[in-house]
């Protein structure tokens, strides 16, 4: 401009100033007005950082109307603008411990004294709101705006539950201003969704923006219809009351009947403010809250001192934000596919192009079901947001509708199997989950099923690991593999081994990987040397394979894949049965009966035993040598209850009911849960229940501790002599009322 002093800024610098600025304004104005940012939250604030750095080398640009100055734009909006009484701000941010340290030293050089309190407290991510309550009602909600001016939002803030519209004691001020976050948990995230998708709406790309946009609405009827929930974590404005601290202000708000956080806490020194963010950001206690978290924020507690410090334009000084490594992130949906697990179930997955989150790279992300992708509304080729929280399996939140383009397409669930081409089916009518009923020879469903049996959770082979899982059951030549089924696994010779060519499988997609080089799919000899010998892997896994035969019934139990029969139910048939034959003998009601077992393991026991070819995998395992019961104690005599059926109830003198129990099966007897006309004996204590009255109507031989005693040490004869006779009309009486 005329007269004014020449820049000293480079031009380049200016120009790049200039463009992020816009670029921020733009984004703030998705994300703030239309409730739907097309980048995510650590974009943006990267490129808010870079802003800030240019000013850092170049004060001329920080000029007041730069995005680094201010709270947020003042947008033309649907809503009507309100004023509010105090200021309300956004917050600076620590990246790491030196910053932190560096805002620590500042306060205790300004205050220069050491009497004061940290208040740490979670950072909701959520939509900031200010809620106005006079005489103790509630007046006027608004959002946060440009920090002076928001947008009325009453009537849709009084649809929120949570939200009292009147305060309850016996202090409510004249007047208060109470700051908190707005936001949506998200199992109402997902359903909101689905509602959308269904109603042919785009559909949110995470539950911050969905809360934003639920609360947004001109008719307070759609806001009523989402359960928005809240956190209060300030106070702005008041009159009629006064406080020192604001970890007072807090009890103060929780009597009145506000929503306030159950997660803060009060330290005196920045030791104490270091262990709370690294207890939160600690992925286990980050996901143990009921809303999302994106961060902490460090507050100065005492209130006059807070006003000593002050604010700038944007933020305050006596607080600090420290946020947690981002577990969101955009990314392209490149596909969606779908793999064949253990038991058949085909489940779609989404190929996204490889981004690193939570600090590991993704590229495959879970979608459940059909109806799951349907639900969640993404389309192949859309910007989907990515989460990832701690250990958990990466997923897709939602697609960023704004970024479509119309090249994207529906993803539809093929109808048959991916790998072995057979007509997928519902395993029954009405199910969502599709599986590939091809169970024997799907080579998706081996190759899952061998890999697992030689799992930790099962066998436990070293050298049988995915790639020769997937040698042994679909190489390349010889064209006949090796393996037809498990059945196979203990008869596996050397020979066999050594011609086989195979692709090399990626356990996450089941699909061939690739040579970073030639991008051609990898095929390796796996087990034969160039010169056709044996590799040592290949002498180790037999190895391996052969140790495996004597391995605890319970893994063996395991590692046949039995739908619904993991670890702990193998471990409880395996204790109960103490052999595989048995397990296979037993009926549907005995298996029920079994403590840790119930209907639907017995049910799928049975299923899996009426299948030929799986009894006809234990009759190979048998002539293979598998030893298919439970080992005998080296000093366990004769089982003299051998063939008898038990249950236990009520408390005994003599014994514990564990250690009766045990007493029962270390003599060959098996305990069970529930009578039935099997039982051969109901030992009862005091205080039996239904179990008794069952035996008697049954007409079950009941023992009490001194005929239990005589089972023990005489035998069933004796005790049958022993036992308590039920009464000739019990059978028939069972359903007449007892004498008054
Ligand atoms: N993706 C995008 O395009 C886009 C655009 C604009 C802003 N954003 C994101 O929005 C977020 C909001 O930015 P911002 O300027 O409000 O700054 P901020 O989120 O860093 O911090 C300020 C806000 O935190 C909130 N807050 C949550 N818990 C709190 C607590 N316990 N105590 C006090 N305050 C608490 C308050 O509402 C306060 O206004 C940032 O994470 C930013 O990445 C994203
Ligand atoms: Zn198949």
């Amino acid at each position: 401009m005329a007269g004014e002093q020449q820049s000293t800024v480079p031009t380049e610098a200016r120009d790049e100033h200039a463009k992020l600025a816009e670029q921020v304004e733009e984004h703030r104005f998705r994300y703030y007005v239309k409730d739907a940012p097309i980048v995510s939250d650590a974009e943006f604030d990267r490129l808010l950082r870079r802003l800030e750095a240019l000013e850092e080398d170049h004060p001329e640009l920080r000029t007041p109307d730069s995005p680094t100055q201010k709270v947020a734009g003042a947008y033309e909006t649907e809503f009507t603008e309100v004023e509010h009484r105090e200021r309300m701000l956004s917050l600076d941010n620590a990246f790491d411990d030196d910053e932190l340290g560096t805002w620590a030293d500042r306060i205790a050089k300004e205050l220069g004294t050491g009497a004061y309190h940290f208040l740490c407290e979670l950072k909701v991510d959520g939509l900031a709101v200010n809620l106005t309550y006079e005489h103790g009602r509630l007046t006027r909600a608004a959002t946060r705006g440009d920090g002076r001016t928001g947008e009325d939002i009453t009537p849709n803030v009084r649809t929120i539950a949570k939200i009292p519209n009147r305060l309850t004691g016996d202090r409510v001020p004249a007047l208060v201003e109470v700051r908190g976050e707005v936001f949506l948990p998200r199992k109402a995230f997902e359903e909101l969704n689905a509602r959308l998708v269904e109603a042919e709406k785009p559909p949110f790309a995470n539950p911050r923006n969905a809360a934003a946009g639920s609360l947004r609405q001109k008719d307070p009827k759609v806001t009523a219809s989402r359960p928005l929930d809240m956190v209060v974590h300030g106070i702005g404005a008041r009159e009629g009351f006064d406080i020192a601290r604001l970890s007072q202000a807090y009890e103060l708000l929780h009597e009145w009947g506000l929503p306030t956080a159950a997660h803060f806490r009060v330290v005196d020194t920045i030791e104490g403010v270091r262990e709370y963010i690294a207890h939160y950001g600690d992925s286990e206690h980050r996901h143990s809250v009921e809303h999302e978290i994106d961060g902490a924020v460090i507050k100065l507690d005492e209130i006059p001192l807070q006003g000593r410090l002050g604010s700038t334009s944007r933020a305050p000084r006596w607080a600090i934000a420290w946020k947690f490594p981002p577990e969101e992130v955009n990314t392209k949906l490149v596909d969606i596919r779908v793999g064949v697990g253990r038991t058949g179930r085909v489940t779609p997955y989404a190929v996204v192009e490889p981004i690193t989150v939570a600090g590991s790279e993704v590229e495959f992300a879970t979608l459940h079901n059909q109806d799951v992708v349907k639900a969640k509304g993404v389309l192949i080729g859309d910007t989907v947001v990515l989460r990832k929280a701690g250990d958990v399996i990466p997923e897709i939140l939602g697609p960023v509708a704004d970024l479509r383009d119309g090249s994207e397409r529906e993803f539809v669930m093929p109808a048959e199997c991916p790998e072995c081409g057979t007509p997928l089916q519902p395993a029954k009518e009405g199910d969502v989950d599709l599986r590939c009923p091809n169970s024997r020879s799907c080579p998706a469903q081996l190759r899952e099923r061998i890999f697992y049996l030689a799992g930790r959770k099962s066998l436990d082979i070293e050298n049988l690991g995915y790639v020769a899982a997937a040698a042994l059951t679909q190489p390349l030549e010889p064209a006949e593999p090796p393996l037809r089924d498990e059945g196979d696994l203990f008869d596996l010779k050397i020979e066999q081994l050594l011609p086989i060519r195979s692709y090399v499988l990626d356990p996450d997609s089941g699909l061939p990987k690739r040579d970073p080089e030639t991008g051609e799919e990898k095929v390796v000899t796996f087990f034969a040397t160039q010169k056709g010998e044996a590799k040592k892997n290949a002498l180790a896994m037999l190895a391996n394979i052969e140790a495996a035969k004597q391995r605890p019934l319970a893994r063996i139990i395991t590692g046949l894949s039995i739908r619904h029969v993991g670890p702990v139910a193998a471990a409880a048939l395996a204790r109960e049965f103490r052999s595989l034959d048995r397990i296979a003998e037993a009926d549907e009601e005995e298996l029920a009966a079994t403590e840790g077992v119930g209907g639907i393991i017995a049910a799928s026991v049975k299923q899996w035993f009426a299948v030929d070819w799986h009894r006809e995998i234990v009759e190979k395992w048998r002539r293979a040598g598998v030893r298919l019961e439970e080992e005998a104690g080296a000093d366990e005599g004769p089982l003299p209850l051998k063939g008898l059926t038990v249950v236990v109830t009520g408390t005994l003198e003599s014994h514990t009911r564990d250690g009766a129990k045990e007493a029962l099966q270390n003599r060959g007897a098996k305990v069970t849960g529930s009578v039935s006309k099997k039982t051969d004996f109901v030992v009862v204590g005091d205080n039996p229940g239904s179990k008794y009255d069952k035996a008697m109507q049954l007409k079950v031989p009941v023992l009490d501790d001194d005929g239990f005693a005589v089972l023990l040490e005489q035998g069933p004869d004796a005790a049958r002599e022993a036992a308590v006779t039920p009464p000739e009309e019990s059978a028939e009486g069972a359903d007449e009322k007892p004498e008054q």
